[in-house]
């Protein structure tokens, strides 16, 4: 039987496997199948738990329709408590490979208790064929044009790992991220798809988005979504660069600094929801 751990940051919640001693055949299986909130235990994706060569440990992460994502900035948060939490290391600040480099979370303590997590994420990529985007190569994508059921938006595109299309809009409550958000994700211009993000700019240290991510539709939480919000309103001359943005989420909210240094850093809550072991899952061979 497969022990995991059922974590959520922001609401946005993953199933996590720890394959340090033993693996998982197919882990795309095993996402679709654990990942359904009916027949399965229900999340956003399933986070896994490996060695590495060349960091303290290795995540990867994939998304409930079982595909592979590059990076997740809640399930990174959800990761290193997990580490910390069940003394997998004592250090607070440990490194972990990603598919978008090394990147470094930090356990944030207040009076011996964990209060939250701090995670450099690493520098933004800019440039069209980083992303990417169809296109933009050689250039920034800020401010472009592009057209979703014959009306125009305009987006800017960051990637932290994985793909963001960051669209400014009047009111992020109104706009019907549940009928659009799918065409966003398969629109041409993003050969690997990409994650949306509908941002409304409530003043210069504060923003409310929400998401429809790849691979796993409308979240409550976009941790690298959060990251690619802040770096694009700052491109876009909406967000101030000297100090955190506020982000605000469905599920709750994350503080993001685009620091001098060009790294983006994220902190925000990461909580233990309960332990189990799955019934049956011919996938999961270990
Ligand atoms: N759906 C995303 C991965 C999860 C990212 C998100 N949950 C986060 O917190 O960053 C993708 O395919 O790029």
């Amino acid at each position: 039987m497969k022990k995991f751990t059922k974590w959520q940051g922001c609401g946005n919640d993953f199933v996590l496997f720890d394959c340090l001693q033993d693996d998982i055949e197919d882990y795309a299986s095993v996402a679709r199948k654990v990942c359904d909130r009916h027949y399965g235990v229900g999340a956003d994706g399933i986070l896994v738990v490996l060695p590495s060569a060349q960091a303290d440990f290795r995540m990867r992460i994939f998304n409930t329709d079982g595909s592979e994502a590059e990076m997740c900035g809640n399930g990174i948060r959800c990761f290193a408590r997990y580490l910390y939490d069940f003394g997998l290391t004592k250090e607070t600040r440990f490194t972990v490979e990603t598919g978008a480099g090394i990147l470094v979370p930090e356990i944030v303590l207040e009076g011996g208790k964990v209060k939250g997590v701090k995670v450099d994420m690493g520098e933004p990529h800019l440039l069209g064929e980083e992303i990417p985007v169809v296109g933009f190569d050689g250039s920034k994508v800020i401010d472009k044009s592009m057209s979703v059921d014959g009306q125009e938006y305009h987006f800017t595109a960051v990637s932290m790992g994985n793909p963001h299309c960051v669209i400014f809009v009047d009111d992020a409550e109104k706009f019907p991220i549940y009928e659009l958000g799918h065409k966003f994700e398969e629109h041409a211009l993003f050969p690997k798809k990409t994650n949306t993000e509908f941002v409304e700019v409530k003043d210069r240290q504060h923003v409310r988005m929400r998401v429809w991510e790849r691979g796993a539709a409308v979240t409550l939480a976009c941790g690298t979504g959060s990251c690619a919000t802040v770096v694009a309103g700052i491109l876009n001359g909406k967000l101030d660069r000297d100090a955190a943005t506020e982000v605000e989420l469905d599920g709750g909210k994350l503080s993001i600094h685009w620091a001098n240094d060009n790294h983006v850093f994220m902190t925000g809550p990461a909580e233990l929801v309960f332990s189990g072991e799955l019934a049956d899952c011919e996938a999961c061979v270990c």
